[in-house]
């Protein structure tokens, strides 16, 4: 394993990944160092919740680090990377878990032909159910993505893919979660309408979408064979469909999935 990663960017999806890393114990928490722009509360904050090093000098953070993740917004890559130039040399690896952001972007930025890995991460690494998609730069070695592979897995499941899936990666996963989000938050407005408390609602949605969620998993059974025994000739679940349907619900979550990744591809370029 590496003996010391960095991450550059104190953001949300840093923590996540920090926190499971820690977790697991495939690194002791003083091998784990992190860097912000600006905010020394934050850093603190990470320090006192996960016991890893923080500093606000970048050549301290990543000096000696054999690995270094890139959190920061694709908008703040451009700064960061000059930022972290001087320190880096070719035999460390990137690892980026920016949106749209190519490898090859990075390694030209660095201008040095240095291992990028990419990955897309989703929120629910925060409590070790993320899924994360895997790709490797040009100079990448199967040795630095097995490790990749090893610190995503602390987090949760792990897909690798050729880079130009990434962009859809981003949509169905990187994004995912929100989406399931956006239904139970209509869900819950409609239960509430119905007369349900929010209590018994949340209970009774939330075990909901866990449940099918386990059936996805563990009876391997196709999505539509799973509706097609929930659907009773003339029931109420065919009516649900029918008014799903009229709304063009399936048409409108493929558009959400095509947009979002035309968003990664735009990020991208930009
Ligand atoms: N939030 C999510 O669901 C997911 C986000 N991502 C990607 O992860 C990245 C981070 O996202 P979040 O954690 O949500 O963002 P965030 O806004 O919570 O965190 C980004 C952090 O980077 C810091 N930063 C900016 N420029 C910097 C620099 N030059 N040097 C050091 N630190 C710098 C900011 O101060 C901020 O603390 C984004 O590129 C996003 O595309 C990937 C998968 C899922
Ligand atoms: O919305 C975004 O751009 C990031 C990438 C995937 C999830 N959040």
């Amino acid at each position: 394993m590496f003996k010391k990663i960095a991450f550059v960017g104190a953001g949300s999806m840093a923590e996540a990944l920090i926190a499971g890393i820690v977790k697991s114990g495939v690194l002791e928490p003083n091998q784990i160092y992190v860097t912000n722009r600006s905010n020394q509360t934050r850093l603190q904050e990470l320090t006192q919740l996960y016991a890893i090093q923080s500093t606000s000098d970048t050549e301290t953070a990543i000096s000696g680090a054999e690995a270094i993740f890139l959190a920061m917004k694709p908008k703040d890559v451009v700064g960061a990377l000059a930022e972290i130039k001087p320190f880096v040399s070719k035999d460390k690896v990137i690892i980026s878990i920016l949106a749209g952001t190519e490898t090859k972007f990075i390694a030209d930025q660095l201008g040095m032909d240095l291992s990028v890995i990419r990955a897309m991460p989703n929120t629910s690494a925060t409590i070790g159910y993320g899924a994360t998609g895997l790709t490797k730069g040009a100079f990448v070695t199967e040795e630095q993505i097995q490790l990749a592979r090893t610190l995503f897995e602390t987090v949760g499941t792990v897909t690798i893919v050729d880079e130009e899936q990434m962009h859809t990666v981003t949509a169905v996963a990187g994004s995912g979660p929100a989406y399931f989000y956006y239904i139970v938050e209509a869900m819950e407005e409609a239960a509430k309408k119905g007369g349900l408390n929010q209590v018994d609602a949340k209970e009774l949605i939330y075990q909901t979408i866990l449940g099918a969620a386990e059936m996805l998993k563990q009876t391997d059974d196709e999505p539509a064979l799973l509706r097609k025994k929930i659907t009773s000739p003339g029931g109420t679940t065919e009516r649900g469909i029918k008014t799903l349907e009229e709304h063009s619900v399936k048409e409108a979550i493929e558009a959400a999935v095509y947009q979002a990744s035309n968003r990664s591809k735009e990020l991208g370029e930009n």
